[in-house]
């Protein structure tokens, strides 16, 4: 970073601080008077106003006065508000203000009593602080303000400004109306809207550059500062309609969200996906070679689902894209599902509602049984077939498991060699197998017929489990004595019609896709991929990565870190330590994860480095991505 010759006005209000002075100093001034709500609402009005250049600022002022009733002694607890109310991003880049000390002004409307103190801890000496000063009688009451200072008469920043008389370019960062008027008179060079706490239309459409805090407007200007890259320019694209907590969680930290409701085409993502650092999807949108292609800036894909076939975790990986899932957070609203299901089915409750919904009666005792004493079937002994195990025992019935991994019983259920035994058994069979494409057509004609006559069927898994036509044909004949299915072999990508040939099949539930979809899950979803897409942007930790080398980074300590992935071939990591040997790195810590395909190497290092051994490593054959953090 280079010493660019530029001087920075600062505007104080909304902008240093997240607040404008003379509101809070109502809220305190006001405190136990009945009409203190009605007063500050009318402070703020006028505040607005003056910002906005709808009222003379001399007027917003003497108007404000008037109504504040406030005395010296009041000030000094006003300081101490504003200090804990200092701007997010100016309190974590300090750095900037120390280094650039003697560029740095403030220029403000607000006043030099409040303002002073709070600057001077940033470095910004009282000689540089141009505001206004208040006027108090004999009692220390604030009364009115000096008439004679430039900055109490409207447009005042301009001339004080141009009295200032700066050399270099000089940029203006504000929220309002009168700081973007120094850029129109042609007295400063630039004006940076400020966004951070407030956002006004006037100043954003009149700004040279929208700064959503100061990490953006060091960045632009590539001045020292505390964030790598500004988190407000990592885009984030959520499909799928996840929930919205998912969007204000991300929001909050910083970056840039969009929310679709629905899944997205091929094309219409390979349109969409370019510029995308995150991308967030449930179980319908493909993300396939030609989409992970046309993403130039993909980092992340975070699966707000259990289930990750639909992207192509081999490609992904090789394209050092991540993927994160949530592995168990709808696991219980599956399994509640289920449980409800197979006392509908058993009690062949749909046939008798939908019966009573046609305007018929029909009080009958025939295909309605207990499930107490009848033998489950589960198939697909994981985390959802777990819990199923414990909820359908807590209910009398015998679990009997079949699972192609060797997995554990839990309480007294019992372990199938076959699926074919599972099935001769089993009353109610229930699919639980994994999204692995190699499970199509697992259950057809032949396994169907190795079930009980009059078994049910509950499928919440992946509609290709089961061949559809096969089970149609057996509830039909009657072979099967009813079917609850959640999902199946092609969905569509939003709400509107749905054809299978499931429908109109007596005892049959047909639900669609929403095994999952319950707003406790959905809700958990919401903040545990979320949670995972931020550690692995802000620190490159992978840990529950689906497609990568998990590793757990110890916490950065004023260190930048190196993420470095690349193709896992031989001599890479010599390569690696032989540059930042060559550019006599001070190296704090480094980590590396490998699997057969990719390498991922972390490595932390001392602040002051050569900048140029990022394009040397960048430079290394088989790099996939490179990353500094800091
Ligand atoms: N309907 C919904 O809304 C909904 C919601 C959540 C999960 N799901 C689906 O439910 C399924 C299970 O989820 P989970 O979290 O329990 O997964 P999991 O990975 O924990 O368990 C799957 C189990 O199936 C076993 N398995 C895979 N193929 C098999 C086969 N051919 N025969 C026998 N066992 C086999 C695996 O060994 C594993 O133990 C997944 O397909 C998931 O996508 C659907
Ligand atoms: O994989 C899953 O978790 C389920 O199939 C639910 O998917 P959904 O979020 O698209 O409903």
């Amino acid at each position: 970073m280079v010493e660019t010759g530029r001087k920075y006005v600062f505007d104080f209000d909304s902008t240093l601080t997240r607040v404008e002075a003379l509101d809070v100093l109502a809220e305190m001034t006001l405190q136990g008077n009945p009409k203190r709500n009605e007063i500050v609402a009318e402070i703020q009005k006028i505040t607005n106003l003056g910002i906005d250049g709808d009222i003379s600022f001399t007027e917003s002022l003497e108007r404000r006065i008037r109504l504040l009733n406030a005395n010296k002694s009041d000030l000094e607890a006003l300081v101490k508000e504003l200090r804990q109310k200092i701007s997010k991003s100016i309190e974590s880049n300090k750095q900037f203000f120390h280094e650039f000390s003697e560029d740095i002004y403030v220029i403000s409307c607000g006043f030099k009593e409040f303002i002073d103190p709070i600057v001077e801890e940033y470095n910004i000496p009282s000689d540089r602080v141009y505001a206004n000063t208040f006027k108090f009688d004999a009692d220390g009451n604030i009364i009115g303000f000096d008439e004679t200072n430039v900055l109490a008469a409207h447009n005042g920043k301009i001339d004080c400004l141009r009295n200032l008389d700066l050399e270099g370019e000089v940029q203006v960062i504000g929220d309002g109306y009168s700081d973007y008027v120094m850029r129109e008179a042609g007295i400063a060079h630039k004006f940076f809207a400020y966004t951070e706490n407030v956002h006004r239309e006037k100043a954003t459409n009149n700004a040279d550059h929208v700064a959503p805090n100061l990490d953006e407007f060091l960045f632009v200007n590539d001045l020292p500062r505390n964030l790598s890259y500004p988190k407000n320019r990592i885009k984030i694209l959520l499909l799928e309609n996840v929930h919205t907590a998912a969007f204000d969680n991300l929001s909050e930290e910083g970056f840039s969200v969009e929310l679709i409701k629905t899944s997205l085409s091929e094309d219409e993502l390979i349109e969409r996906i370019k510029g995308v650092h995150v991308l967030g999807i449930r179980s319908k949108t493909q993300v396939t070679q030609k989409v992970l292609d046309a993403a130039d800036k993909l980092l992340v894909v975070g699966a707000f689902c259990i289930g990750t076939t639909q992207i192509d975790l081999e490609y992904s990986k090789k394209k050092g894209v991540v993927v994160f899932n949530a592995p168990y957070s709808n696991t219980r609203s599956v399994v509640e599902l289920a449980i409800g299901q197979i006392i509908m089915l058993m009690r062949s409750i749909f046939p008798r509602s939908t019966e009573i919904h046609n305007g018929e009666w029909n009080k009958t005792a025939a295909g309605s049984q207990e499930v107490r004493g009848k033998n489950l079937g589960i198939v697909g002994y994981g985390n959802i077939g777990k819990q199923m195990s414990v909820l359908a025992e807590a209910m009398g019935m015998k679990v009997y498991y079949y699972d192609v991994d060797d997995q554990l019983a839990i309480g007294n259920a019992i372990k199938c060699s076959t699926l074919e035994d599972l099935l001769n058994v089993s009353d109610v069979v229930t699919l639980h197998v994994d999204d692995n494409k190699a499970n199509k057509n697992f259950i057809g004609e032949r396994e169907i017929n190795q079930m009980k006559d009059g078994a049910k069927l509950i499928n919440l898994s992946r509609g290709f489990v089961v061949d559809i036509d096969a089970l149609a044909s057996a509830l039909k004949s009657g072979k099967l004595g009813g079917a609850a299915v959640d999902v199946y072999p092609s969905e569509p990508r939003s709400n509107g019609g749905f054809e299978t040939p499931l429908q109109g099949l007596s005892n049959v539930i047909l639900t669609p896709h929403i095994g999952g979809s319950t707003e406790e899950a959905q809700r958990d979803i919401a903040d545990f991929v979320p949670n995972k897409i931020m550690d692995y942007i802000n620190t490159g930790n992978t840990v529950d990565a689906v497609n990568f080398p998990n590793i757990r980074l110890p916490k950065q300590n004023k260190a930048h870190r190196f993420l470095h992935i690349h193709r896992n071939v031989p001599g890479i990591m010599a390569k690696i330590n032989e540059i930042l040997a060559q550019y006599g790195l001070n190296i704090s810590g480094q980590y590396l994860s490998t699997d057969s395909e990719v390498g991922y190497v972390i490595t932390d290092l001392d602040k002051e480095y050569d900048k140029d051994v990022i394009k040397a490593l960048k430079k290394i054959e088989n790099t996939i991505k490179f990353r500094v953090l800091y």
